[in-house]
């Protein structure tokens, strides 16, 4: 039997390289195939050198072969490492705003701001200075979940400029594009509207000294994401998903978005939200409405980090429709949580800092306690 090239490369094209969106053949990780009979070899260039990723990329590869070509073709898979250059942060830095992390779900109503606003919460008390910027235009929910809906910020003179003071509630401080609506008004924010209104939030905002700056991203991944990215130096991302299938699919779709070659945004890591429910009554029992470890196997699935897991709880409703995030009630199973995931995600963006400059926020760790720290 002898093999075709043509038909190699069409297998190929039927299989992807964990965490990336794109076939092998289109993504650019098939260097060459070379056929001889009924051998084949096929070598690889991979940006990752994690080993499961290097085993499943040929595992694949065979499978593909005797799958779609010949079951009997002799494969062998050479595979090079070439590591991506370091990432390039994009915008112009804001200044004194050390670290800018966005907060993004692919599908709507995973519970993307509530992580964001316990996040933070959490950020305040262990004492960093925290700013949250909600971008998210089509539900802005930060004002009710800090309870400052009807808020609205004032203008300040700043080296004789006039800026706007962001809302501060529990130590953290807030704008929100809900600040410029009233509460009953349906605003249609058309694309360049919405980016002009973030930008001003950004740039013409006295944010002061932030170790970091929050952004709640709309779910999805359209054009304010893409003007947000353009506009700022983000550290890295923060992807929320539940375990549930649909909810996953869009999660993927918005991690691809983040390492995609033109945007090139850190991912810090999944966080599942909705993990499972305990009844109070039954606190040993856990229920997992949405699937089990769903976010856990596609952190893993994508080679980035998992920053942990977030069960139902009726407090983080009630708290976050009250206006005061969940995770400030002291020593309760939600704020050992959100302090676990807030951890994590400290710990990332030092390992993302460390292949930047500049190093400033390696300081900021002693303060969370990560393991991070003790290398300074
Ligand atoms: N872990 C949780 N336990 C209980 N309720 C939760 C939890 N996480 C979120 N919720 C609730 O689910 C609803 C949706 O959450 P949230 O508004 O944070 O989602 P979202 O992903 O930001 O939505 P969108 O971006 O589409 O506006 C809210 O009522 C919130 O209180």
């Amino acid at each position: 039997m002898k093999l075709e090239r043509k038909e190699i490369l069409k297998a190929l094209e039927t299989i992807t390289i964990a965490g990336e969106g794109k076939n092998m053949v289109e993504s650019g990780a098939v260097a060459n195939v070379m056929t001889f009979g009924d051998e084949v070899v096929v070598d690889l260039v991979l940006t990752t050198p994690a080993l499961h990723i290097k085993k499943r990329a040929e595992v694949d590869v065979m499978k593909a072969i005797h799958d779609h070509v010949y079951e009997k073709a002799k494969v062998k898979v050479n595979i090079k490492i070439e590591s991506p250059e370091k990432p390039e942060i994009k915008g112009k830095a804001i200044p004194g705003i050390k670290n800018i992390v966005a907060v993004s779900s692919g599908k709507g109503g995973v519970g993307k701001s509530t992580v964001t606003a316990n996040l933070a919460a959490t950020l305040a008390n262990m004492g960093f200075n925290v700013g949250v910027l909600d971008a998210d235009i089509y539900g802005p929910s930060m004002p009710i979940m800090f309870d400052v809906e009807n808020a609205r910020p004032i203008s300040v003179e700043v080296d004789g400029r006039s800026k706007m003071k962001p809302i501060s509630a529990y130590g953290v401080e807030i704008l929100s594009i809900g600040f410029f609506t009233k509460g009953d008004q349906a605003i249609i924010w058309r694309g360049p509207m919405a980016s002009k209104a973030l930008n001003q939030m950004i740039f013409d905002a006295d944010w002061g000294e932030l170790d970091f700056l929050l952004i709640d991203l709309p779910p999805g991944t359209g054009d304010i994401h893409l003007s947000i990215m353009q506009s700022l130096p983000i550290t890295g991302a923060v992807v929320v998903s539940t375990p549930q299938a649909v909810a996953l699919a869009d999660a993927k779709k918005g991690v691809s978005m983040f390492m995609s070659e033109s945007i090139n945004v850190p991912v810090l890591g999944i966080v599942e939200n909705m993990a499972y429910f305990t009844p109070a009554e039954l606190p040993n029992n856990k229920y997992y409405i949405f699937g089990e470890n769903g976010a856990r196997n596609l952190a893993q699935d994508l080679d980035v980090p998992f920053l942990g897991e977030v069960p139902i709880v009726q407090s983080i409703r009630e708290a976050g429709d009250y206006g005061r995030p969940a995770a400030l009630q002291n020593d309760t199973v939600v704020s050992e949580v959100f302090e676990q995931v807030t951890r994590n995600i400290v710990e990332q963006v030092v390992k993302r800092n460390d292949t930047l400059p500049p190093t400033e926020a390696i300081k900021i760790t002693t303060m969370a306690g990560c393991s991070a720290t003790n290398k300074n």
